[in-house]
């Protein structure tokens, strides 16, 4: 079964790679790459676990553990997939917050066999005893039961298949350092670069049976937060202005103004990317401000603002992180069309 992360604070934000409708979910599956060919970009993470992959392959060994971390929709469940499938075994999912006590982790590894993968998703969102009890199944693959209570109690040594757990987050820094170190393999995911999501919007549009141009598909691209679950979203919806235009290709005319529509500007940012922009430099003259106050005004979680806002603007180079907190940029004045105070120079 695939348990796909729930989004909260769901508030219809069409460039939110983190909330998805039931329909979107089946399309999400039909458009997720199989293999390593498939799965465009992060050459960097692909031509390592390849090489990792090929090497525990030869050994016959299983792979390491391996912790994927990055902002949400940039392609870790689908990596953590690919690896299964390319090492030939088979992929069991959780996720952190769903393995409640430690007899529910028990219950999951029993069922691996061995060199199965272990995807859990939102690993730290884990509670702490639980993963005290994950530190010996990584290590050494055993589990210490207590069985029975008080003087009476003793502890079983209970021995695992070995396998590999593969962890996915959006916030590695939540982990726990000796959680962290248990990790052979560590992959940071990267945004995507305008190309390679034009390449994803192309592989997407040829699935779905979508006519899309060189121009159109990377007008899609560009404005995509550098993610592919939102490339493949806004794929979806300038379809449908196409469609209601009467128009079979998606050209770079039907694509910029069906965005332009869907208010996603011409760097990707939405309304709440532009809105925590504007309120730094209207209310906090550009700065510094915290992440308490930003996540205050805004109405979102401080987590939210910090594992998918901040990441996409300080890529951008809008917003920089300082030790007396957040800053807007010259280029994120710019941006706004605001000229830049120079008191901040
Ligand atoms: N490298 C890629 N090439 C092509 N499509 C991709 C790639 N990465 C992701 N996608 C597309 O984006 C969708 C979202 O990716 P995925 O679910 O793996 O993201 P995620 O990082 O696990 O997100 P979350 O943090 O929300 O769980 C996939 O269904 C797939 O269609
Ligand atoms: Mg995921």
């Amino acid at each position: 079964m695939l348990i796909i992360a729930t989004n909260e604070n769901d508030n219809d934000r069409l460039t939110d790679a983190d909330s998805l409708d039931d329909i979107e979910d089946v399309v999400e599956q039909t458009l997720r790459p199989q293999t390593f060919d498939q799965y465009l970009g992060q050459e960097k993470a692909k031509k390592e676990l390849d090489i990792y992959i090929k090497a525990a392959k030869q050994r016959q060994q299983t792979l390491d553990h391996v912790l994927l971390y990055g902002p949400p929709g940039l392609g870790k469940t689908t990596l953590a997939m690919i690896i299964a499938n390319e090492m030939g075994v088979n992929i069991h999912t959780t996720t952190g917050p769903s393995i409640e006590k430690s007899g529910d982790l028990v219950a999951v590894l029993d069922e691996l066999e061995p060199g199965d993968v272990l995807f859990i998703d939102e690993i730290h969102r884990m509670p702490r005893a639980v993963e005290e009890v994950l530190y010996s199944a990584m290590e050494d693959f055993y589990i210490d039961i207590i069985v029975g209570q008080g003087s009476e109690s003793r502890s079983l040594h209970h021995q695992l298949v070995p396998y590999t757990l593969i962890g996915a987050t959006t916030a590695a820094g939540k982990l726990s350092a000796p959680l962290r170190d248990r990790f052979g393999i560590v992959e940071r995911m990267e945004y995507y670069t305008i190309d390679e999501l034009s390449k994803i919007v192309f592989r997407s549009a040829s699935v779905l049976n979508i006519n899309v141009d060189e121009e159109g598909a990377h007008e899609i691209a560009r404005r995509s937060r550098g993610t592919p679950r939102i490339a493949n979203r806004l794929l979806k919806r300038v379809r449908d202005f196409a469609q209601v235009d009467n128009k079979d290709t998606i050209d770079y005319d039907v694509a910029e103004s069906a965005l332009n529509q869907l208010q996603v500007d011409d760097a990707g940012l939405d309304h709440i990317d532009r809105r925590i922009l504007e309120m730094i430099i209207e209310l906090y003259n550009g700065g510094p401000v915290g992440l308490k106050v930003i996540a205050a005004n805004i109405g979102e979680e401080q987590e939210t603002i910090e594992e998918v806002y901040e990441p996409y603007l300080m890529q951008m180079g809008f917003l920089k992180r300082t030790a007396k907190g957040r800053v807007v940029t010259r280029k994120g004045y710019e941006h706004m069309g605001l000229p830049y105070p120079e008191k901040n120079e």
